[in-house]
């Protein structure tokens, strides 16, 4: 039976990889900073530049595909989800990271088809089951150096989730390409990736992110949160930097659970699938079903502690993804 996709996941790998030594070249000039959406919401001309180096790669072998690209969103384009052939892209993730030459920066491609309807609210998403403003010219904040110097939810019961068939986080400081096909497993350079077998949240691992908002009510929740969870006791807690490399974490085993809210559907597109693959279990952070374009995530190894991570959430609803989207709901 011919395979519609593997040749688009060739491409994806492929684009990834070229992507990253872009990256790579550009940690050892000069970088541009701008900002989105706050003042440490950060992009550079980098981000822009391999993002429409992939879009231009992939247009050229499959023309009738359609994409979502973190900077092609900032820049006012739509973040909508059909049953085409979508590629959703984040060039940089953990541009923080690559402005501070801290070494945690992934590429990101998810690949989806066909939405899916999930089962009825209530149900976490299990192994192999994947259920389901604007930068512009943004201003010129400082310019980060070479080395040498230093720069919720759809309202309606049934929520529709991706048809996820393929995901690709090139963590290209670490040369590390982690990839998943749907129901085919998940890998890390070609060895294939397990979650963690730990049952106890007690000797478990956690990670999380700050994100880019720092309004003192969204702070306070999230610090809430955090308070929470270390209080269980967890051995620790832990932040990449990059929500992709944070779910490939737990796809490996590394950490036992990793959750957050307030990133976006190219976080999370390519990570979700390679976490589900290995094993895991993606939950929406009250428990429900996992929703993409809900800016809300637990991927965890289990879904007990998946559990136990959403009962100690102070959670909030961010604008949706998709809020912007004809006919959807906010
Ligand atoms: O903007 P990039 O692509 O670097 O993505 C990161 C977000 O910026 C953070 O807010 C968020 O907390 C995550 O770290 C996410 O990976
Ligand atoms: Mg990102
Ligand atoms: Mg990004």
């Amino acid at each position: 039976m011919t395979d519609l996709w593997q040749d688009a996941m060739d491409h994806a790998v492929s684009a990834a990889r070229g992507a990253g030594q872009v990256v790579r070249e550009a940690l050892l000039e000069d970088r541009m900073v701008m900002v989105k959406s706050s003042s440490v919401d950060l992009v550079t001309q980098t981000d822009q530049k391999v993002e429409q180096l992939i879009i231009q790669s992939v247009k050229e072998k499959f023309p009738t595909h359609r994409f979502i690209g973190e900077e092609s969103v900032a820049a006012g384009e739509p973040c909508v989800l059909s049953d085409e052939p979508t590629w959703i892209i984040d060039p940089i993730d953990g541009t923080t990271n690559f402005v501070h030459r801290f070494p945690f920066v992934a590429v990101s491609i998810g690949f989806s088809v066909n939405k899916q309807r999930a089962e009825p609210a209530g149900r976490a998403s299990g192994p192999g089951q994947q259920r389901a403003g604007p930068a512009g010219p943004g201003q010129q904040l400082s310019r980060a150096s070479g080395p040498s110097q230093r720069a919720g939810p759809a309202a309606e019961p049934l929520l529709a989730f991706l048809q996820v068939e393929f995901g690709v986080v090139y963590s290209c400081l670490e040369d590390k390409m982690f990839t998943a096909r749907r129901g085919r497993g998940s890998f890390c350079n070609g060895d294939p990736l397990q979650v963690s077998e730990q049952k106890a949240i007690q000797q478990s691992i956690i990670a999380t992110e700050f994100g880019s908002d720092r309004d003192p009510e969204v702070v306070d929740k999230i610090f809430s949160s955090l308070r929470n969870i270390l209080c269980i006791p967890v051995h620790g807690i832990r932040s990449a930097g990059t929500a992709a490399i944070n779910m490939c974490l737990v796809a490996s085993g590394c950490v036992e659970a990793y959750y957050e809210i307030g990133m976006h559907v190219w976080d999370l597109a390519a990570a979700s699938l390679i976490v589900s693959e290995a094993g895991g279990v993606l939950m929406d952070v009250e428990g429900g079903p996992f929703d993409l374009m809900s800016r809300r995530v637990i991927a965890a190894n289990n879904r007990t502690i998946a559990e136990r991570i959403s009962g100690e959430i102070q959670a909030y609803a961010p604008a949706r993804d998709d809020a912007a989207a004809p006919g959807a709901d906010p």
